[in-house]
């Protein structure tokens, strides 16, 4: 029942679970294809979970002091913008240390909401003093009452997933009655997920693998250029390359990320250009405007399903595909416009011309 809200806080997460019924079809697909829109909560994306968690569990542990202590976390933007919409509503200072690569709209979000925004050098590694990582060291030691809440080895970040967003896709996925125009096994069979710091994949998995059902299958997205992915021959011919893509990939492991294979049972690696098309199928046939890192969610299940057939093709059994953030993060950026804005143009453009050229 809708009520009133506190703050901001009480409205992340509880995302929808969605239909890609019209993607399904034009691969194929027999079996429903469901996507958890992230960018529907608070903040904008699948990060305001984390940020909360990790926020308020240093609150309880007596690590923030109101009013003097000072945030400061690397990030790639998302976790940025969830932990300064917290400390806005919390009254914590905010320190954020962002990669050049990452968007204007991140960083405008991040000064919005009150942040102080260092940019970082893209192409330095992690353990660089230059790095995202490095520099927020370097501020936190110098910074009177900085603390760095680290979403690389807080266990709160994969904890926040495990105890909400899995929990939320198993209930819509139990509650939604199977009919015999939409068949459902009531199970979450698969979930596809990117992987950044690894905490969405490997909370969601141990939601679903403990509790739910022992053997849904968890895939993990790796971007082309990134070593997250399992087996390291996945990644040896792309190892460092550039990508363009936002929030996944990493060139070191984060300790949040499960190397377990009982939690993540399969890789599959994606390119910007898949990415970025299969975002536009997402926002052109699902209406759904969502970012980048959907795109390689979405495109890495859809290669992954074409190895599978024998669940691509089976009626009922539920592909879950985690949807990260949204294009408002994204709207300046040339891959987004150069296909938003400069595509061929449409026959109804054409007749729109036709009749506007006309005295
Ligand atoms: C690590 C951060 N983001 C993760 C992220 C991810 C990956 O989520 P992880 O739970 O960090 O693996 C996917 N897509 C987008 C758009 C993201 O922003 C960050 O915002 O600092």
């Amino acid at each position: 029942m809708p009520q009133i809200l506190n703050n901001a806080l009480e409205a992340v997460g509880n995302t929808p679970l969605i239909r890609l019924d019209k993607v399904a079809k034009l691969h194929g697909l027999k079996c429903n294809l469901l996507g958890k829109v992230e960018f529907m909560s608070a903040g904008g994306s699948v990060k305001d979970r984390i940020a909360k968690a990790m926020v308020e569990a240093a609150e309880k542990e007596g690590k923030l002091v109101p009013g003097k202590s000072v945030v400061i976390e690397p990030t790639s933007g998302n976790t940025g913008i969830g932990l300064a919409m917290a400390c806005a509503i919390k009254g914590y200072s905010v320190i954020i240390t962002l990669p050049n690569k990452m968007s204007l709209e991140k960083e405008a979000a991040l000064r919005a909401l009150g942040a102080e925004v260092v940019r970082t050098p893209t192409e330095a590694a992690w353990d660089s003093p230059q790095s995202h990582i490095g520099i927020a060291r370097k501020l936190q030691k110098e910074i009177p009452y900085g603390i760095i809440l680290d979403q690389y080895g807080n266990i709160n970040n994969p904890l926040a997933h495990e105890i909400t967003t899995g929990p939320e896709i198993i209930e819509a996925v139990k509650s939604t009655p199977s009919t015999s125009s939409r068949v459902s096994s009531q199970k979450v069979d698969v979930v596809v997920c990117g992987a950044g710091t690894g905490g969405t994949i490997s909370g969601i998995s141990r939601a679903m693998k403990k509790t739910h059902n022992k053997d849904c299958i968890v895939v993990g997205v790796d971007p082309d250029g990134s070593i997250l992915a399992i087996p390291s021959s996945l990644n040896r011919k792309t190892e460092g390359d550039a990508y363009v893509v936002e929030g996944i990939g990493y060139d070191f492991i984060p300790d949040v990320l499960s190397r377990d294979p009982t939690d993540i049972d399969e890789w599959i690696k994606t390119n910007d250009t898949e990415a970025f098309d299969a975002v536009q199928a997402l926002m052109r046939n699902e209406g759904l405007l969502v970012g980048g890192s959907s795109g390689s969610a979405l495109s890495g299940t859809l290669k992954w399903l074409k190895r599978r057939k024998d669940i691509a093709e089976t009626l009922g059994l539920n592909v879950v595909v985690i949807l990260p953030d949204g294009i408002r993060n994204y709207m300046s950026k040339d891959w987004f416009l150069s296909r938003a804005l400069h595509g061929e143009p449409t026959p109804l453009a054409q007749a729109i011309a036709r009749v506007l050229q006309e005295p």
